[in-house]
């Protein structure tokens, strides 16, 4: 495949950053890549795992002279992140990221950014429940949608090219306003999230559920709960204060649902719960149908991949 950056920053060296590495040369999408990442712990074992070309020991070494500086940290320091990068940036670079939330990434990030950079945010729809330097794997994009959430008037040149590096992952690559993937990544992502770590809190809590039934009888729904709600807990904190509104508006809707569920039970409305069922079931053979069901065949080989 052809290059499509000569020099690529990667800021944040975790699940996603490794990961992008990795297809990156693989594939030979770009020339150098340099990494940083704030934990002297995390540069220490990206260096011990050949993870990035150079791994600096500063923000300003890693994207100077970058055509592309991606931030792949949690969302609540986007801002930060930006902020001291900013100073050292090529001019007609492109800044983008890949936060699972754009309006307050986007809100924190712009100002900081000088006028001769572009900035195109990004957001692939991928990931695990892993987390850090070890964790990434080429395959993780393959198959599935990353989301560009370019601010108007952005150069489509280069939200051209980002688009370019993308598909040469695997993607599938689409654009979107940022309020709008705010709303859509809340129903898809954001409050599933949440509703697993209550139910797996939940489980925790109910004494007479011990440590070794919930592992011993977890073979179905509660077991993908499980993998879901042993995500990163910095990640999901900052997603759940940064997409805040969106994820309440949800979890409203969700709240008023699971009422009327349970008043069908209470009541015996065997009907209404069929009909919400064969309802539910619907969408899942839309997915299957529309082939985004990527979890069905094994697609990762890494340390990282689904199980
Ligand atoms: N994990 C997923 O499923 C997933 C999927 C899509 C997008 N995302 C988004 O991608 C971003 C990265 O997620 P990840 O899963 O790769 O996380 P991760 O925890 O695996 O990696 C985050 C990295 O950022 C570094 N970091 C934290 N604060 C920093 C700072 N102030 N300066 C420099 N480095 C810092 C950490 O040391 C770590 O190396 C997040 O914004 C997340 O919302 C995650
Ligand atoms: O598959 C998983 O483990 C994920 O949690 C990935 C997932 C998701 O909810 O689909 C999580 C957060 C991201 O922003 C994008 C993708």
């Amino acid at each position: 495949m052809a290059q499509v950056y000569e020099r690529v920053a990667l800021i944040g060296l975790g699940l996603i950053a490794s990961s992008m590495f990795w297809a990156m040369k693989r594939d030979g999408l770009a020339g150098e890549v340099t990494g940083y990442a704030r934990s002297a712990e995390t540069r220490e074992t990206a260096r011990e795992i050949g993870l990035c070309d150079r791994v600096c020991d500063s923000i300003a070494e890693a994207v100077d002279g970058a055509d592309l500086i991606v931030l792949c940290v949690p969302v609540g320091v986007m801002g930060d992140v930006a902020a001291e990068m900013a100073p050292h940036l090529k001019p007609g670079a492109t800044v983008s990221d890949v936060g699972s939330v754009k309006r307050d990434v986007i809100e924190k990030v712009s100002p900081h950014l000088p006028d001769n950079v572009h900035f195109v945010p990004a957001h692939p729809l991928a990931g695990t429940e892993h987390s850090g330097p070890r964790s990434g794997f080429p395959e993780l994009f393959e198959n599935r949608w990353c989301l560009l959430v370019p601010v108007e008037g952005t150069d489509p040149d280069a939200i051209a090219r980002l688009r370019a590096l993308w598909e040469g992952f695997g993607a599938l690559v689409e654009e979107m306003d940022a309020e709008h993937h705010d709303l859509v990544v809340a129903v898809t992502s954001h409050a599933p999230h949440l509703i697993a770590y209550t139910m797996v809190g939940v489980a925790d809590d109910l004494r007479r559920v011990t440590d070794s039934e919930v592992i011993k009888y977890s073979a179905g729904g509660f077991r993908d709960f499980t993998r879901i709600a042993a995500s990163d807990p910095t990640m999901w904190r900052d997603v759940f204060l940064t997409n805040k509104e969106a994820t309440l508006e949800i979890l409203g809707r969700f709240t008023e649902e699971l009422f009327a569920l349970q008043r069908a039970i209470r009541q015996g409305d065997g009907e209404h719960l069929h009909a919400y069922f064969t309802r539910t079931r619907a969408i899942r053979r839309g997915i299957i149908e529309a082939g985004q069901d990527t979890d069905a065949p094994d697609f990762g080989r890494g340390g990282g991949r689904k199980e």
